[in-house]
Parts: structure tokens; sequence; C-alpha cells
């Protein structure tokens, strides 16, 4: 049952079908909705009643039957650095889920507490050919296109540090529960010489507003669960430990509302940001590579992991 992806074709006549209608037909029409690719199949998926997971393990994805809730675990230790592997993993289980018809809602979280996401495997940038950067970015936009334009209720249970790319996955969900404490969150790219390309600028800006998204792009901040919670960055603070039954309630409310009604509302909004990703695609690309090989920056970096390293 979860070992192939057919891509849009199957999420519309599956849809279609089993909402029995018309106005499914018309919403996938309208709006282009979910992954944007033709047949895929999956890394061997393989199925085990309600738990399954890609072959390397990186992504363990387990599913409630009854409630149609999902829980997608980022596995890569240390810190769920998004390797090109890590890309290719959660794009894959994000389609999965979105093709499942069973599936109403995605949670996404961290198997290693404390830790979310760190963000891009800094390594998969750092001295690397321009053509391997390029094949990296769009991993990225690919999983990112995936996450965001999901039909599913998706929830960012934060359970730990998630800035950048950890962010920028959070930023893609409905909804974000982040743990107390001292853990942070933000886009620190330019404390690496980077910049945050503009659909994930777009995304701060519609989440926590045009001015404090500015200034938080620009120093690179990178905020403690509370300031976050008090800019609006996250949803709600739970104590770590009760992170994901916190987002599993909030969850079952999300699912009190009519799926067609809410999946169409959110289509609505982040259709505009859909297609300009899509359509600038190849730009997008050829800027990331372009910038990121730029000797400067590459030197940025070195002296980054240099720090982190010595930390
Ligand atoms: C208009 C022009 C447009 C141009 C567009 C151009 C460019 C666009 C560019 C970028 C935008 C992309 C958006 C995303 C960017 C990113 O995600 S960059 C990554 C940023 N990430 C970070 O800064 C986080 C760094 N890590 C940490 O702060 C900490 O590790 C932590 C997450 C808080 C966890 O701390 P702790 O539990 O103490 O773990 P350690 O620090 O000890 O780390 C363990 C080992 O893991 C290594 N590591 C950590 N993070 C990364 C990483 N992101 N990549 C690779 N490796 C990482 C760390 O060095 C440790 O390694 P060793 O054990 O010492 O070997």
């Amino acid at each position: 049952m979860y070992s192939f992806i057919l891509g849009n074709e199957s999420i519309k006549m599956a849809l279609s079908v089993s909402a029995g209608g018309r106005v499914w037909r018309k919403f996938f029409k309208t709006f282009n909705f979910g992954p944007n690719s033709a047949l895929k199949r999956f890394p061997t998926c393989t199925a085990n009643g309600r738990l399954y997971s890609s072959s390397s393990d990186n992504v363990l994805v387990s599913k409630d039957e009854k409630s149609g809730i999902a829980t997608v675990r980022m596995n890569n230790p240390p810190v769920n650095s998004l390797n090109s592997a890590m890309l290719v993993s959660l794009r894959s289980c994000f389609e999965e889920l979105e093709n499942d018809k069973s599936c109403r809602a995605l949670i996404l979280t961290s198997q290693k507490p404390k830790v979310f996401c760190a963000g891009l495997d800094i390594l998969e940038i750092y001295r690397k050919s321009p053509d391997y950067v390029a094949q990296f970015w769009e991993k990225l936009q690919d999983m990112w296109l995936s996450l965001y334009g999901s039909r599913l209720v998706t929830m960012a249970a934060i359970n730990g540090h998630s800035p950048a790319g950890g962010c920028l996955l959070s930023l893609a969900c409905d909804y974000r529960i982040m743990a107390e404490g001292k853990f942070t969150i933000g886009l620190n790219e330019t404390q690496l010489d980077l910049v945050a390309p503009f659909w994930l600028r777009q995304t701060m800006v519609d989440v926590i507003g045009y001015r404090q998204a500015e200034m938080a792009l620009m120093i690179g901040a990178l905020y403690t669960s509370n300031k976050a919670l008090q800019l609006g960055l996250v949803d709600k603070l739970a104590p770590i430990e009760d992170v994901q039954t916190v987002a599993e309630e909030e969850v079952k409310n999300w699912l009190k509302i009519p799926d067609q009604a809410r999946a169409i509302t959110k289509m609505a909004s982040r259709k505009p940001l859909l297609d300009e990703l899509r359509k600038r695609k190849q730009e997008d690309i050829q800027t990331f590579r372009d910038e990121t090989t730029r000797e400067s920056v590459q030197i940025s970096i070195q002296q980054y992991l240099e720090k982190l390293k010595a930390k």
C-alpha cells in the first residue's frame, strides 16, 4: 500500500472518488495542489501495519489509522541536519502521506529531543561543486513545496533547537508548538553570510509580520521559545516532554473542521507563493549555486564550521 507514489494524478483521482465530488476536482484544477511531480517511487519504503520508515531510517513515520494522524520523526543524529538523503526522505514521506487518502494530518517532530533540526547540513554546501550545490538546493525546494503545499493539517512539534532550515520546516507547517526553556528558533542565515531565499523570507513575513521579519532576517536572530511565542513565530509552548501530546490534542481540534473547506482555504492563501517558486525555480537554484560557491561565502562557512566544532 505504501510503496508507490503516483503523484498528482493519483491524488486527484483518489480524492475525487473518496470525496465523491466535483468540488474536489475543481479544487485541484484551480490550485494545482500537492506534489509537483509525475510518477515517483518512494525509496524502498516498507509497510508494516501502522509503522513504516524509509530504508535509511532517517525519517520514521507512524500513523494512527483511526484518527488519520501521522507522526513524522526526523532521525538523523546527532542534530537532524538536512543533508541530501534527509531532504529526499522527508519529501517522499510528505508525498506518501499526501497520497494516502486515510491520512488527515501530520505532526513533524524530532526523534531526538533537544534538537528539532539544525538546519541545512553545512557540509553539503562547503567546498562542493556548483552542480552538487544546485542539486542539493533543488531537493530543498521540492521538499518545501511538498510540505508547504500539503492538503493535510501540518503541525510542527518543535521539541528542541530549530535554527535556519529547522525554522524553515516549522514555518512550512500550519501551526507550531515549541518546547519551553533554553531552546532557540529563527533564521540565522546572515550569520553564515548566506541570504534566505524569497520564498523563505516571505513565509517569515507572513507569520510574524513585515517589520519583525525584516529585522529578524537582517540580523540573523535566533529567539528563545518565550520570545518566539511573543513574536508569533510559534503558536504555543509546552514542556519538552509534553510537546507531542499537546500537538496531538491541537491536531484533533483542527480535525473538527471539515477537511475540504480547511484545505481549500489554506491553498487559497498559499497558492501565490507556491506558484512563484514553481515559476522561478531555476532562477532560485542558480542564485543559490552562485552565491554559495563564492569564495568569500565559502570562507565564512568554513569559519562558522570551525566555530561550531570549537564549541
Ligand atoms: C537575493 C540573494 C539570494 C541568495 C540565496 C543564497 C543563499 C541562500 C542560502 C541559505 C538559505 C537556506 C536556508 C537554510 C540555511 C541553513 O539551514 S544553514 C545551517 C544553519 N544551522 C545552524 O546554524 C545550526 C548550527 N548548529 C547548532 O547551533 C547546534 O549544533 C545546535 C543545533 C544548537 C545543537 O547543539 P548541540 O546539541 O550542542 O550539538 P553540537 O553543536 O555539539 O553539534 C553536534 C555535531 O553536529 C555538527 N553540526 C551542528 N549543526 C550542523 C549543521 N547545520 N550542519 C552540519 N553539521 C552540524 C556540529 O559541528 C557537531 O559536530 P562534531 O560532533 O563536533 O563533529
